[in-house]
């Protein structure tokens, strides 16, 4: 299945929630027009400035996940001339409303719903009314704009994680416990393997014996090797361990998962600092990428997450897991908005395959339903 579809798919609960809203904005107070005016097309906004891409990454591109989704399938036509000359699809008329401060407001709510968030849905908002004030929009014109803007929000994080030419280059993951770092770190072992990587995963988590057993599980299923060290002992010494084997090995990448318990937060900064100081007596530059583990279902409370993890970690990127599934996907461009650290992928389920590269056009419209 296409990324795209499959986005679209799994994201259902999003999408039908701004798309059912909208259309209820311009049902109430627009009015019945000929489909075919001219004003339709035009008013969707062009493609964001050509600025960073993904594509535009000095990293080797091999890896599937890290690397942009291929360009989506073509917005359908709804009632232009291949309409016409068909003879079908096309509506005769639709309704469209004047985008007015009555409307935007509603918007605004509509997007805070999404949780977006206060302050990027009055940006999402205001961005839309830019240039279109006063101008009329039917529900899928008004579904595009926000795609757009959307997208324009997110298209500057969307970066695949980088990878260096440094061995082993130490990926360090953060996270609270169950926001799917086991399960991350498992799909991420798995496609850098499928791109002919070597890799070596480290068991951090020494204080549950349960989260080890899993993180061994996601190890088998991906074919690499999972270092692990007795309950109770110090993580630290269980990463040194780690590193050293990696060195040995030649591994191309070393995976530390980490605990992540919140309830005892001097505990776990202490804890992340000393794993830091260890493994930064065999490389400095150590750890290369340290990776935050965002469970969407979570909603607003991952903002709170990336503010505690940046202060207690030098947090690289992001992950957000539990996309399908979840009304609460407009968090990721709250986050996008509020701290510009790049989103390196994204949990789409639970199975191996299921974490996908994070391409912001097909979010956007996958959030927001447009083109559906
Ligand atoms: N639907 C869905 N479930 C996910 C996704 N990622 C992880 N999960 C599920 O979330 C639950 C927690 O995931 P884990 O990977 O164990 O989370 P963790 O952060 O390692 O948790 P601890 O081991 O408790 O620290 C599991 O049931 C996973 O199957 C995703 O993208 N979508």
């Amino acid at each position: 299945m296409a990324f795209f579809s499959k986005l679209k798919d799994r994201l259902f609960k999003s999408s039908s929630k701004i798309d059912e809203g909208l259309e209820a904005i311009v049902e109430d107070g627009g009015t019945e027009e000929a489909a075919a005016t001219p004003e339709p097309a035009p008013d969707v906004p062009p493609a964001p400035p050509p600025s960073p891409t993904p594509a535009a990454h000095p990293a080797p591109p091999p890896v599937e996940a890290m690397t942009p989704a291929p360009t989506p399938a073509p917005p359908r036509d709804r009632g232009g001339l291949l309409g016409r000359l068909t003879g079908r699809a096309a509506p005769e008329t639709v309704v469209r409303r004047t985008l007015d401060d009555d409307m935007l407001e509603r918007i605004e709510e509509l997007l805070i719903t999404s949780d977006m968030g206060v302050e990027t849905a009055a940006r999402v908002a205001a961005n839309m009314a830019e240039g279109r004030f006063g101008r009329k929009f039917s529900t899928e014109e008004l579904k595009a704009v926000m795609a757009g803007e959307i997208a324009r929000i997110m298209e500057p994080v969307a970066k695949p994680m980088p990878l260096y030419a440094k061995r082993p280059q130490v990926v360090l993951v953060v996270g609270v416990n169950g926001s799917g770092k086991t399960t991350t770190i498992g799909k991420l072992a798995s496609q850098f393997r499928a791109a002919g990587k070597s890799v070596v995963i480290a068991a951090g988590d020494t204080f549950r014996a349960a989260a080890v057993e899993q993180l061994q599980i996601w190890g088998d299923r991906a074919g690499v090797p999972v270092m692990t060290a007795p309950e109770g002992s110090d993580p630290a010494s269980l990463a040194f361990d780690a590193m050293a084997r990696a060195e040995a090995e030649g591994a191309d990448l070393l995976m530390i998962d980490t605990a992540g318990r919140l309830q005892n937060r001097q505990d776990l900064m202490e804890e992340l600092a000393k794993i830091v100081r260890v493994i930064r007596k065999k490389d400095p530059e150590a750890p290369h990428n340290t990776i935050l583990v965002l469970d969407a279902t979570t909603g607003q409370n991952a903002l709170s997450q990336v503010e505690i993890f940046r202060k207690i970690a030098d947090v690289t990127g992001l992950v957000m897991t539990k996309l399908d599934g979840t009304a609460k996907g407009g968090v990721l461009v709250a986050l996008a908005d509020r701290f510009g650290l790049p989103i390196h992928a994204i949990g789409v389920g639970e199975q191996i395959d299921d974490l996908s590269p994070f391409d912001p056009e097909d979010f956007a419209k996958a959030l927001t339903g447009a083109g559906a």
